[in-house]
């Protein structure tokens, strides 16, 4: 526990940052919902918040209507990146996804304001893959996934900044993610305090659709 970052469960070892409804569905989603707490190092999330802060202050942050998933928040899809930010995003794309999958791009970039959360939603079939990959930059926060089937299970993920978050199969289709508001901003007993958080995602394709194919990806995919 202390100091290894991970509690024995059984025979199976999980992560610090990573806690669940039970034994079975930590179980079944080891590899489908991942932590990487310190991807990034301080370099690399000073890179990538300098290369975005320009971009993201010329949008307004986004209260929206009362159905939309996504609260207080910006956002801007990325294609041009500097050459320090473009070999983060492949140690991504190396870490997250398998050589045969195709990334959507742009890149997607979303700054959460200190009050913004993420609603439990699933990311669009049509328009997104099998699998997503966010670094988190400046605030913790803790991503929820909850089955859409079996409310009774679910899985919270704590995201450090430099932290590198993988949702794949299971994980992706089967379960709704949401990033909590400050208020039930809790990792088990811990308060994880929110401030503003900004995340970059990549997707992959689905199945089947190249890159050169028509019908771009709606903001919120
Ligand atoms: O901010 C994140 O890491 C997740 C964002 C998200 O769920 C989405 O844009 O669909
Ligand atoms: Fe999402
Ligand atoms: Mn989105």
């Amino acid at each position: 526990m202390a100091g290894s970052g991970r509690l024995a469960l059984g025979t199976l070892p999980v992560p610090g940052w990573v806690r669940g409804s039970g034994p079975a569905v930590l179980g079944r989603l080891r590899d489908a919902a991942v932590v990487r707490p310190g991807f990034l190092s301080a370099a690399e999330e000073e890179t990538l918040s300098r290369e975005l802060e320009p971009e993201l202050r010329r949008h307004r942050y986004e209260y929206d209507h009362w159905d939309a998933a996504i609260h207080g928040f910006r956002e801007t899809e990325k294609s041009r990146w500097s050459e320090a930010s473009r070999a983060i995003l492949q140690r991504v794309q190396a870490a997250a996804f398998s050589p045969g999958q195709t990334l959507l791009s742009p890149v997607h970039v979303l700054d959460l304001e200190p009050r913004g959360y993420i609603k439990p939603h699933v990311d669009s079939i049509k328009f997104c893959g099998a699998t997503i990959a966010g670094l988190s930059l400046l605030s913790p926060s803790v991503m929820r996934l909850v089955h859409t089937q079996e409310p009774g299970e679910w899985l919270e993920l704590l995201l450090e900044p430099g932290s590198l978050y993988i949702l794949r199969g299971s994980a992706r289709y089967d379960f709704s993610h949401e990033i909590l508001r400050d208020e039930e901003s809790f990792f088990g007993e811990r308060r994880v305090p929110r401030g503003r958080r900004i995340s970059v995602i990549c997707r992959s394709l689905p199945e089947g659709m190249g890159p050169g194919e028509p019908g771009q990806p709606p903001p919120a995919c």
